[in-house]
């Protein structure tokens, strides 16, 4: 049976994780996912990977078919997810090889598919606070635990790529008091929330973002990489020690029970919506 309860997405530099795995083709109604979903089992822990880039890194971020990917992990069975991403620096005191560990994002993006709800139902899911407190309390506890700076909140400015910001967008957003900077925790994380999953952002900071670094002139995603592939072992032993601390009982780190109530026009749900709502189940 092709099940996981976990979920993990691999961003640029992460394009593997799991041991062991067993390769399957995820179909969604939204087309095909980035790439194959990878199983296996960590500690008694069912885990499902997918690299949102493909594991050549053939898909630029841009271009990812996200309502697919959250959808394939959902159709599995996930009830909770791990989103780990490689992201710029817009604070001096949040340094390369910093951990965030995000609570908000700001969705400077355009033109992407961000919504499983384009009708029959209609509903309104709150992205207030997007990210899972529980998972964000472990992930802090588990980068912690591996000897790794990590800063317990942080904001992540989501734009659209592929280009870089210019440093005067990015001075805006370090104006803004905001953190970090990264092409695609929206709509990643957002969606997850509209299917119920929680799910909890581990930003791995590979640079400063143009400008905010008197040393640092212009990002390439040449030395992001590097820096990427410098910190990726750390990455990975933070996710997979963060697998470990999730509880057995899913339903404390999802938020399905949140979504039930609500609907766009102010009525509680019909045992109809709710089948169509859960079609995954
Ligand atoms: C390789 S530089 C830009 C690239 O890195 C980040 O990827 P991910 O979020 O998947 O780790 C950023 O969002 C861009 O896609
Ligand atoms: N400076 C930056 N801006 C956008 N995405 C990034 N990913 C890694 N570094 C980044």
């Amino acid at each position: 049976m092709n099940s996981a309860e976990i979920g993990v997405f691999g961003g640029s530099g992460f394009y593997s994780l799991l041991q062991d795995v067993r390769e399957v083709k995820v179909d969604t109604p939204y087309g095909p996912p980035s790439d194959a979903v990878f199983l296996a089992t960590v500690n008694g822990r069912k885990v499902a990977f997918l690299p949102r880039h493909g594991r050549h890194h053939t898909i630029p971020p841009h271009m990812i078919n996200y309502r697919a990917n959250v959808w394939a992990m959902r159709s599995l069975g996930c009830r909770c997810i791990i989103s780990p991403c490689a992201a710029g620096s817009l604070q001096l005191e949040v340094a390369p090889g910093d951990f965030v560990v995000c609570d908000q994002f700001v969705d400077r993006t355009s033109g992407r598919k961000d919504t499983f709800f384009d009708g029959p139902i209609v509903t309104h899911v709150s992205p207030a606070d997007t990210y899972h407190p529980i998972l964000r309390k472990l992930a802090i506890e588990a980068i912690r635990e591996n000897g790794i700076t990590c800063h317990e909140t942080g904001t992540v400015v989501v734009i659209q790529g592929p280009r870089f910001s210019t440093k005067s967008e990015s001075k805006w957003f370090h104006d803004a008091g905001w953190e970090v900077i990264n092409m695609t925790q929206y709509p990643e994380a957002y969606l997850c929330r509209e299917l119920g999953m929680g799910v909890v952002n581990i930003s791995l900071i590979t640079d400063y973002d143009s400008g905010v670094h008197a040393g640092t002139e212009a990002v390439n995603a040449h030395n992001v990489l590097e820096v990427f592939r410098s910190n990726s072992e750390k990455i990975k032993q933070v996710v997979l020690d963060l697998i470990g601390k999730i509880p057995a009982d899913l339903e404390q780190v999802s938020t399905v029970a949140d979504l039930e109530y609500t609907r766009g026009d102010g009525h509680a749900m019909s045992p109809e919506d709710i089948r169509l709502f859960r079609v995954l189940d």
